[in-house]
């Protein structure tokens, strides 16, 4: 059987099949059809490893276990954020904003979340230049409608009806500066932002990307409250950077394949309170203690390295750009109703005595559903000794955000 108009997902090895590549047929919604140069696997093949129990391939292609692996393939795809380049089958209807979206990190993530199938309409918001970037990315066969919106006279139509308000807007650190540096300047940009978004999409899963971290999402925190609209199970501090990173250098170092990967990374997003748990990858790797030490610092210090190869033109923008694409397909996702959705980022918490922490979250269409604590449950004396480490930086972080908001209270 022909698999017409298909798209093609690389989803790493499926264990219940051993397939490695599936094409999936559009046309036809129940058939999945076991070809790839890579990895040939025709149905006889899948017969003769016992994977299938159907007599004939026409059978097969119609059976429960062949829409199993379908929709496994379709779970897998979402969750590692692949994406196909032909056209995306709209699969739900959700609004997507970015605030920044003409920046560094706005506009890569722009086209990202344009590929979502999830999303039916993405938002574009700016102080400058995010007319061209509507005009350009509008172009693009998927099926969100792009607007875009300039200044702030534009800012609350940008987010009437919105879902998920992405913040990357702000400046990026120059070599020298630490993220705290940057604090004057976008501190009162993500109020003025956080102050909209409670006028007008109170509702709404907000994002926040803008450094310092460790502070913006609690000055956030405090605009919403004041406002009377918060609700702490939506407000996020994306970290999935730091996730990312050390999933891609724990893959490298140990020879993993990356799409296994995961490293919880928990604390905060600057220096010391970037704390990745190393004995707490999956799937279960060891280290030495000279490569838990390499591996934190370079994890630790991975936006800096950026910040310094890019010389004084900023900082990461297309590792971020993925990986706050993840984090919004994440929660788009769990909006959708997925009840295994697992992300870490830095939210309101109660694991310790911080008010604000990151860990991993199980996301819930209401937002955080739970704060898993098992992570840090048996640490190691290492991981023990810095995390005790990082509490005062990031206590001290949490505090100069929240009283930011006692000099500067919010407007009407
Ligand atoms: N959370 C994380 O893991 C990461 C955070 N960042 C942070 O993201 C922020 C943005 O970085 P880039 O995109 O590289 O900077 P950029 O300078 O390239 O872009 C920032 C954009 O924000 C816009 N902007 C400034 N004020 C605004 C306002 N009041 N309203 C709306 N938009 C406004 C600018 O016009 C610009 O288009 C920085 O603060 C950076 O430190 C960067 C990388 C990782
Ligand atoms: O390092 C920076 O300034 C940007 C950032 O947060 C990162 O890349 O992790």
């Amino acid at each position: 059987m022909a698999a017409t108009s298909a798209t093609t997902f690389s989803i790493g090895s499926n264990t219940s099949a051993s397939i490695k590549v599936g094409l999936l047929s559009q046309s036809k919604a129940s058939c999945v059809k076991f070809t790839s140069k890579n990895y040939p696997r025709s149905f006889s093949a899948l017969k003769a490893t016992n994977s299938v129990s159907c007599e004939s391939e026409s059978s097969f292609l119609s059976s429960e276990s062949c829409a199993a692996l379908k929709h496994s393939y379709i779970t897998k795809a979402r969750k590692h954020n692949l994406r196909s380049y032909g056209y995306v089958q709209p699969q739900a209807s959700y609004k997507v904003a970015i605030l920044g979206a003409a920046g560094g990190i706005g506009q890569p993530l722009a086209l990202l979340i344009k590929m979502s199938p999830l999303v039916s309409e993405l938002n574009l918001y700016d102080i400058a230049n995010v007319k061209g970037v509507a005009a350009d990315l509008s172009h693009c066969n998927t099926p969100s409608k792009v607007s875009e919106f300039t200044g702030t006279s534009e800012l609350a139509d940008s987010l009437k009806g919105v879902n998920v308000v992405v913040i990357p807007a702000g400046v990026p650190r120059k070599p020298g500066m630490t993220r705290d540096d940057l604090f004057n300047i976008n501190a009162n940009i993500v109020k003025t932002l956080v102050e909209a978004v409670a006028d007008n999409c109170p509702d709404a899963f907000i994002h926040i990307i803008s450094n310092p971290v460790n502070s913006t999402v609690p000055i956030a925190a405090e605009v919403l409250k004041q406002k009377g609209v918060y609700d702490p199970k939506k407000l996020f501090g994306v970290t999935t950077l730091d996730v990312v990173r050390a999933n891609t250098f724990v893959a490298q170092m140990k020879n993993l394949k990356l799409i296994d990967v995961d490293v919880p990374v928990v604390g905060g997003h600057a220096g010391i309170t970037i704390l990745p748990l190393l004995t707490k990858t999956k799937p279960s790797v060891t280290f030495t203690d000279e490569e838990v030490q390499e591996l934190t610092v370079r994890i630790q210090n991975a936006g800096t390295e950026v910040v310094e190869a890019k010389a004084g033109a900023g900082s990461a923008t297309l590792s971020m750009a993925y990986a706050a694409a993840r984090f919004v397909e994440s929660s788009l996702r769990a909006l959708d109703g997925d009840s295994d959705v697992y992300e870490c980022c830095y939210v309101q918490s109660d694991l310790n005595d911080l008010p604000f922490f990151a860990s991993r979250v199980k996301l819930g269409k209401n937002g955080v559903e739970a704060l898993i604590s098992s992570d840090l449950q048996g640490l190691t004396e290492y991981e023990q000794k810095a995390l005790e480490a990082l509490k005062p930086e990031l206590k001290a972080s949490i505090e100069k955000g929240l009283s930011f908001l006692q000099k500067q209270p919010v407007s009407a």
